[in-house]
C-alpha cells in the first residue's frame, strides 16, 4: 500500500506502507503508481515527498514474490513505475530513513533529489540474491556516481552509510531531523525550477578512459570473488552497458540479463539462503520449546576464559555487542599479547578488563570458556566455574566437538551449560553453532539465540554431539579427500575442483591454513594415531576402516601448513600464504602408494566432488535422522555461513535437492561398491527414505525425517 496527503498545501507526500520493510509487493507497486498519478494530475500539488512509512524507506523488491512468476507478474512494474516518477514535471524528493536498498534505491534514484537521515544507509544488495538491480539501477546509478563507485556497490552489494553516500554524490543533503520534514521543505523551495539535469535517465554516463580494459579487468575481478556465480558478472555487463549505451538500449540489456538471471537455479539458491539466514532465529527443540514462547534472561556482562586464537575474537565480538567483558588468561605473556591485540581489533578499550584470576568471572551473566581442547583441563574450569560464578550464570564451552553434558555434568546447574562454538575468526565468522545438550534448559538456548543476534552472527541451535553439524559432516569430507590423495589424486587437483565449484579455498589449502596439527592433536586423542597404536596394526585401517595416516605422516614430518611454511603447499616463509605447488610431495605420495601397493589411476573433477560433497551430505543426512539439526535449512545455514559453502549453491542439502536425491543416492552407491570400507560412502536410511517417497522437495523432508527419535 501507500498512503497519499497533502502537506504545507502544494507537497504531496507518498509514504509506502509495507511493515516491516517496506518491500515493493504487487499491492505497493499499485498503491505507489495510483500516488504518483493522482499527483501529477492534481493542479494543487506542486512537488512531491516519498517516503517509507515508519521509519525505513525500503528494503527493495518483495523477495518472497520471486519465487512465483504470477506474483512478479501482478501489479504494474516496477522499471514502468519509476519512469512515471522521472517523469513527472514536479519536483520528486525522496526522505530516505533507515535504508533504502535493492528497488528501493532504484526508487530514489528516479527521484530528482535523495534527502538521507544521517543514520540511514543505501545499497544495491541484489548481486547477493544471484540477481542485479533490475528497475534501472545498473543504469541510473552509473550515471550519477561514475563507472567506478557503481559498479563497486553494485557488484559487491554493500550497503553504504550515509556519510559516504553523501561523498560519492548519491545523496544530496543529510539531515539529523526529521526527514520528511526536511524533504517537504526542501521540496517547496525546489517547485518550479527545471528538472531536466535531474533526470538520471536524461544524463550521459559519466566518460572513462580505456573502457575496454577496465571492463576487462572488472570481469576478471568478479569472476574471483564468487567463482561460478553468475550474478557478478552480470552486474558489470550490465554497468557496461550503462557506459556505452543509450540509456533505454540500456535498459533493455538490463531487462534481458534479470530475466536470465531471475529463472536461474542460482538464484533459487541465494533466495533460499536468504530466508534459511533469517529462519534460523526461528529455532525449536524436540521437547517442544520455541523461540517464540521462551523468554530470555538479558546478559549484560560476560567473562572469557582462555586467551588464544579463539578467545581474542570472542572477547571482541563481544565487547562491540555492547557487553561488558573480563577477560582471563592463566599465561601472563598470552594475557599481555591478548591485551594488545583486542585493544587494536577494537580500536581502543572497548569495555574490557583483563585478569589472571577465574575468580574475575564471578559477576559476569555468561561466562565463555576458550581454553586448550582438552577433557580434563576443561572439565576443571567448569568445576571451579560452577562455584565461582554468580547462581544464574550461563555457562559456555567454544570445544569444537567435545561432550557438552559431560562438562555439564561438572557443574551444580547443568541446565545452565551450553556450546557456544564460534568459527575462526570469532570477530569476523558469521556463524554461530548454540549447542544443548539433553539437560541444557530452553531459556538457556533463548538466551544465547539472543546474544548471537546482537553479535551479528548467524545462530544455529543444534544437538550435542562429535562435531556437533558443521565438523561432523566436514569429517568425512576430508576423509575422501585423503582417499582421493591415495588413489592418484593431487592436492592441486582436489582442490582445484572444489574451488571451481564456489568455496573460496579448496580442502588442502583450507587445511594448511587452519594447520594440520589441529586435526593431529584429535586423531591422537582418539587413538587413531600416536604411540597407543600398536606396531602390529596395520597402517591403513583402523576399527575395521580404512583409515588414512596422510595427515598424520605430514605432521611426523614437520609440515603443519602456512605456519611451518610447509604443509600440502610450500610457502616462501613460515606464516606466507600463497600457496605453490611442492615436488617434495609429489615423491612423497608416490613413495607411499608405492610401499602401499597402491596404484595411481586417473582421477577427474567429478569424481572429486561426488566423493568428498556426497560424503559430506550423506552424514548430513544422518544429521538430520538423530535430530541434531532441525532442519536441512539450518544445516544450510552452517555451511554457508561457517564453511564457505558458496551461497549461489544454498548449501550441502539444498544442493542435493537440486542435483536430485535419486542421482546422489545411486553416486553413494557406486562408491560405496568401489570402497566397501568406507562406511561414509554407505547411503543413509534417511536419503533412501526420501527417495522412495518420490524425493519430496526440501521443505517437506521434515515430514519423512518426523516420527523418528531425536536428540536435540
Ligand atoms: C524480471 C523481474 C524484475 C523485477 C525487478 C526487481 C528489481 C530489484 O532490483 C530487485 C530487488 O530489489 S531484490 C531486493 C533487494 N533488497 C534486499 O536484498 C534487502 C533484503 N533485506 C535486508 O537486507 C534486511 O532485511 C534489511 C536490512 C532490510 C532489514 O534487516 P533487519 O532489520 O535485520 O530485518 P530482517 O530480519 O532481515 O527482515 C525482517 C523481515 O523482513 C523480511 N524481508 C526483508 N527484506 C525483504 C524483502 N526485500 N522482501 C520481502 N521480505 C523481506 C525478512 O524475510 C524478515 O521476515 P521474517 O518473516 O520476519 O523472517
Ligand atoms: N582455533 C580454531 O580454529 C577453533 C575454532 C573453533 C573452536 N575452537 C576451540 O576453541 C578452544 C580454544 O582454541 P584456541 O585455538 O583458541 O586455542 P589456543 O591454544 O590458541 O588458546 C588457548 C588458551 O587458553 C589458555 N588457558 C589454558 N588453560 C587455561 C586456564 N585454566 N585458564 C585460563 N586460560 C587458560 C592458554 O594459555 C591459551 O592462551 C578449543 O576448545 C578449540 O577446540 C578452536
Amino acid at each position: 500500500m501507500a498512503q497519499y496527503r497533502i502537506v504545507s498545501g502544494s507537497v504531496a507526500v507518498i509514504s509506502i506502507q509495507n511493515p516491516p520493510v517496506n518491500a515493493l509487493s504487487a499491492a505497493v507497486r499499485e498503491g505507489l503508481l495510483l500516488s504518483v498519478r493522482a499527483a501529477a494530475s492534481d493542479p494543487l500539488v506542486r512537488s512531491v515527498v516519498i517516503s517509507g512509512h515508519n521509519g525505513p524507506f525500503c528494503g527493495g523488491a518483495d523477495i518472497k514474490e520471486f519465487g512465483n512468476v504470477s506474483h512478479l507478474e501482478s501489479g504494474p512494474h516496477l522499471v514502468e513505475i519509476f519512469e512515471s516518477v522521472e517523469a513527472l514535471a514536479k519536483p520528486v524528493v525522496a526522505a530516505i530513513e533507515g535504508f533504502a536498498l535493492g528497488g528501493g534505491l532504484e526508487l530514489a534514484l528516479a527521484c530528482h533529489y535523495r534527502f538521507g537521515h544521517s543514520e540511514a544507509r543505501v545499497g544495491l544488495p541484489e548481486v547477493s540474491l544471484g540477481l542485479l538491480p533490475g528497475a534501472g539501477g545498473s543504469q541510473r546509478l552509473p550515471r550519477l556516481l561514475g563507472v567506478r563507485a557503481a559498479l563497486d556497490m553494485i557488484v559487491t552489494g554493500r550497503h553504504v552509510a550515509a556519510g559516504e553516500a553523501l561523498k560519492l554524490g548519491l545523496l544530496d543533503r543529510l539531515t539529523d531531523g526529521n526527514t520528511v520534514d526536511a524533504a517537504v521543505r526542501f521540496a517547496q523551495s525546489a517547485e518550479g525550477k527545471p528538472l531536466d539535469d535531474r533526470r538520471l535517465g536524461n544524463r550521459p554516463c559519466p566518460p572513462l578512459e580505456n573502457i575496454d580494459a577496465f571492463f576487462e579487468e572488472a570481469l576478471i575481478h568478479a569472476r574471483g570473488r564468487a567463482r561460478g556465480a553468475a550474478a557478478p558478472l552480470a552486474c558489470v555487463q550490465a554497468v557496461r552497458g550503462a557506459a556505452t549505451l543509450p540509456f533505454l538500449k540500456g535498459m533493455e540489456l538490463e531487462k534481458r540479463l534479470m530475466e536470465t538471471l531471475m529463472t536461474s537455479g542460482q538464484a533459487q539458491a541465494s533466495r533460499y539462503c536468504f530466508f534459511t539466514e533469517r529462519g534460523a532465529a526461528r529455532w525449536t527443540t524436540p521437547t517442544g520449546a520455541r523461540w517464540d514462547t521462551c523468554r530470555a534472561r538479558p546478559i549484560s556482562t560476560a567473562a572469557v576464559i582462555g586467551l588464544g586464537t579463539m578467545g581474542r575474537g570472542i572477547t571482541v565480538a563481544l565487547a562491540r555487542a555492547g557487553l561488558s567483558v573480563v577477560a582471563v588468561e592463566t599465561q601472563e605473556h598470552q594475557l599481555d599479547e591478548a591485551q594488545r591485540a583486542v585493544s587494536r581489533m577494537l580500536k581502543g578499550g572497548g569495555g574490557v578488563s583483563y585478569s589472571a584470576d577465574l575468580q574475575a568471572a564471578a559477576g559476569a551473566d555468561l561466562v565463555v570458556e576458550a581454553v586448550f581442547e582438552d577433557m580434563a583441563v576443561k572439565e576443571e574450569i567448569f568445576k571451579q566455574l560452577s562455584s565461582v560464578c554468580k547462581p544464574g550464570a550461563l555457562l559456555a564451552t567454544n570445544t569444537s566437538s567435545l561432550d557438552i553434558d559431560r562438562l555439564a555434568s561438572c557443574t551444580l546447574r547443568p541446565e545452565q551449560v551450553l556450546g557456544l562454538h564460534f568459527f575462526a575468526p570469532a570477530h569476523v565468522m558469521r556463524l554461530l553453532e548454540v549447542v544443548s545438550g539433553p539437560r541444557t534448559s530452553p531459556q538457556t538456548v533463548a538466551a544465547a539465540m539472543q546474544l548471537g543476534r546482537r553479535m551479528g552472527k548467524v545462530s544455529v541451535a543444534v544437538g550435542n554431539c562429535p562435531g556437533f553439524v558443521g565438523n561432523r559432516m566436514l569429517k568425512p569430507y576430508l576423509e575422501q579427500a585423503y582417499f582421493l590423495l591415495e588413489e592418484g589424486a593431487s592436492p592441486e587437483l582436489v582442490d582445484a575442483a572444489l574451488e571451481e565449484f564456489g568455496f573460496p579455498m579448496g580442502v588442502f589449502k583450507m587445511s594448511d591454513l587452519s594447520g594440520l596439527d589441529i586435526g593431529w592433536r584429535v586423531r591422537k586423542e582418539e587413538g587413531l594415531t600416536g604411540p597407543g597404536v600398536t606396531a602390529d596394526q596395520p597402517m591403513r585401517t583402523r576399527r575395521g576402516r580404512r583409515y588414512s595416516p596422510l595427515g598424520d605422516l605430514m605432521c611426523e614430518e614437520g609440515r603443519y601448513g602456512q605456519k611451518t611454511g610447509r604443509g600440502w603447499y610450500l610457502y616462501d616463509r613460515p606464516g606466507a600464504r600463497v600457496a605453490r605447488s611442492d615436488p617434495w610431495l609429489r615423491s612423497f605420495l608416490e613413495e607411499y602408494r608405492e610401499r602401499h601397493g597402491l596404484l595411481a589411476r586417473r582421477i577427474d573433477q567429478q569424481e572429486v566432488l561426488e566423493r568428498c560433497l556426497y560424503a559430506l551430505i550423506n552424514e548430513g543426512f544422518r544429521v538430520l535422522e538423530d535430530g541434531v539439526a532441525a532442519s536441512p535449512q539450518n544445516i544450510d545455514a552452517i555451511y554457508v555461513f561457517g564453511y564457505g559453502w558458496p551461497k549461489h549453491r544454498g548449501g550441502p542439502m539444498f544442493y542435493a535437492a537440486q542435483v536430485g536425491l535419486a542421482r546422489v543416492l545411486e553416486g553413494l552407491e557406486k562408491y560405496h561398491k568401489a570402497h566397501p570400507d568406507s562406511p561414509h560412502l554407505q547411503p543413509c536410511s534417511l536419503l533412501r527414505r526420501l527417495v522412495a517417497s518420490g524425493s519430496p522437495p526440501i521443505h517437506k523432508w521434515s515430514e519423512v525425517v518426523k516420527g523418528h527419535r531425536s536428540q536435540l
